[in-house]
């Protein structure tokens, strides 16, 4: 069997080691040949990498392992590349959630103006990814996690129209494992789903099991009481996720014929976000006190004691999506998977060239769409409002606009009105000075 060689773009990222460990548990069916890792931070990919050399030494002595700064060494003779960047790091995570919030705003990673800061930093880092794979490795294919895919995605869409690019999130991947739970399955995959919506801005219309029955309703009883907590009382995992997946129930209610993506929650109900935020301890302080200090300590440890039993690093068992994408393209398996893709036609009522989330069918060509049809006119109002809000952001960063970033941000469902947005982009322009393109 054919042997890959992948690079890991944003290697320093806390997500690698989880990823590598579910790579090499993944030998079987995605035998690799190489890992690389890139990362225009090389002290802090320094830290994953060198932890990362001791596991693959321990346990794959056979993959070659390198990793580098430099474009050319880690995008030559590569099949897949894995982009998980964060443009900024968590420090502009943090002024992302911080600074809207600080004028009554959703402050959030991909959301409303936190996400469109981020979106305008992201744009020009993943282009130059996508550049060095095409200059390097013409042959290779980019499966893109770095957030905000949404807008990432239409960036690729308008400014990579040909480039073999693949956008993808994790959200419903994670919310379906939660569902297969409230309907008593032993995994997401013997669930057969149609969804359609925006990146972290969907909706469940049909989910069957293997067999072909309808497992709505179970699923429906449970989310009306409980959102998707899977079982009642207490719940491991962190307090904001938590709140998170419980208040699904209340956006479920919005159309109880569907089941909600959890990101939609700050779009319908910001001002209950906005209530329970605490403007000087957002997601980011979580992030950065938790699984950041985790991943970066049990770093050190493994390569102080040079073995992996030294730290706590965890297979990241839901990113193996990851390899179901890459053997669907590698294989040509035409295995069925959410993916951001061009609408065409899918949603028949929908802009054709709106990135949505849809179920496709992946093969070495890459993706095929399923068709969704006509979709209701209450989530035709919100896809059609917050798909401009990410096209307005694309052109603001092509031409630089103010205005027109101005207006993405005063169109966004989070925001009240058009001089909170102003108060709000000039401040996010102070803060992103060395990250965003200069407007004029
Ligand atoms: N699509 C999804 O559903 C999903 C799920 C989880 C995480 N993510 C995304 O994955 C990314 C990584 O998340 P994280 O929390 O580990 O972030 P992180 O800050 O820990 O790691 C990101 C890495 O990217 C590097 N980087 C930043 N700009 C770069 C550039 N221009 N070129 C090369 N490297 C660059 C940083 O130096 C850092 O090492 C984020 O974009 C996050 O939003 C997406
Ligand atoms: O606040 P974070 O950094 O913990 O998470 C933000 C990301 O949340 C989603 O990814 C989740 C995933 O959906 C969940 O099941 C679990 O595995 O953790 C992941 C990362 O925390 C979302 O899809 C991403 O786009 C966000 O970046
Ligand atoms: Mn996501």
């Amino acid at each position: 069997m054919k042997k890959f060689s992948v690079v890991v773009a944003g290697g320093g990222s806390t997500f690698t080691p989880g990823i590598v460990l579910m790579l090499l548990a993944n030998q079987e069916r995605f035998p690799l040949r190489a890992i690389k890792f890139y990362d225009n931070d090389g002290a802090r990919q320094e830290i994953v990498a060198e932890a990362c050399k001791v596991i693959l030494k321990e346990q794959a002595p056979d993959i070659e392992f390198s990793y580098t700064t430099d474009p050319k060494a880690a995008f030559t003779d590569v099949d897949f590349v894995m982009a998980h960047i964060r443009v900024g790091k968590y420090p502009m995570r943090e002024k992302d959630e911080k600074i809207p919030l600080r004028h009554g705003v959703v402050g959030q990673e991909t959301c409303g103006p936190g996400g469109i800061a981020y979106g305008m930093r992201s744009i020009g880092g993943v282009l130059e990814i996508v550049d060095y794979m095409e200059k390097y490795s013409p042959n290779a294919w980019m499966l893109n996690y770095s957030n905000p895919a949404a807008i990432v995605a239409e960036a690729t869409r308008r400014l990579r129209p040909h480039s073999k690019i693949l956008n993808i999130c994790d959200m419903p991947i994670g919310i379906e494992g939660r569902m297969a739970e409230i309907a008593g399955l032993k995994s997401r995959k013997e669930m057969r789903v149609r969804y359609y919506g925006l990146n972290h801005f969907g909706w469940w219309t049909s989910i069957e099991d293997a067999h072909g029955n309808d497992l709505m309703p179970k699923i429906r009883e449970h989310v009306a009481k409980y959102g998707y907590v899977p079982h009642t009382g207490e719940q491991g995992g962190e307090a904001s996720w938590n709140d998170t997946f419980a208040k699904a129930k209340d956006v479920w209610a919005l159309d109880p014929s569907t089941f909600p993506n959890t990101y939609l929650k700050y779009y319908l109900y910001p001002d209950y976000v906005v209530a329970h935020a605490n403007p000087q301890h957002t997601r980011a302080n979580e992030v950065m006190e938790h699984r950041e200090k985790h991943v970066f300590s049990s770093c050190a440890a493994i390569i102080e004691a040079g073995k992996s039993s030294a730290g706590e690093l965890e297979i990241d068992e839901h990113a193996s999506y990851i390899v179901d994408l890459a053997t669907a393209i590698a294989f040509n398996t035409q295995a069925r998977m959410l993916l951001i893709v061009p609408n065409e036609g899918a949603i028949s009522n929908f802009d054709p060239q709106a990135m949505v989330e849809i179920p496709c069918l992946v093969g070495s060509s890459g993706p095929e769409p399923l068709t969704v049809g006509k979709i209701p006119l209450f989530q035709h109002g919100l896809m059609s409002q917050q798909v401009a809000v990410e096209k307005l952001v694309v052109e603001a960063w092509v031409e630089k606009s103010y205005l027109k970033l101005w207006q993405a941000i005063t169109l966004s469902k989070t925001v009240p009105s058009a001089s909170v947005a102003k108060a709000i982009l000039d401040d996010l322009i102070v803060a992103n000075k060395d990250y965003w393109p200069e407007l004029k």
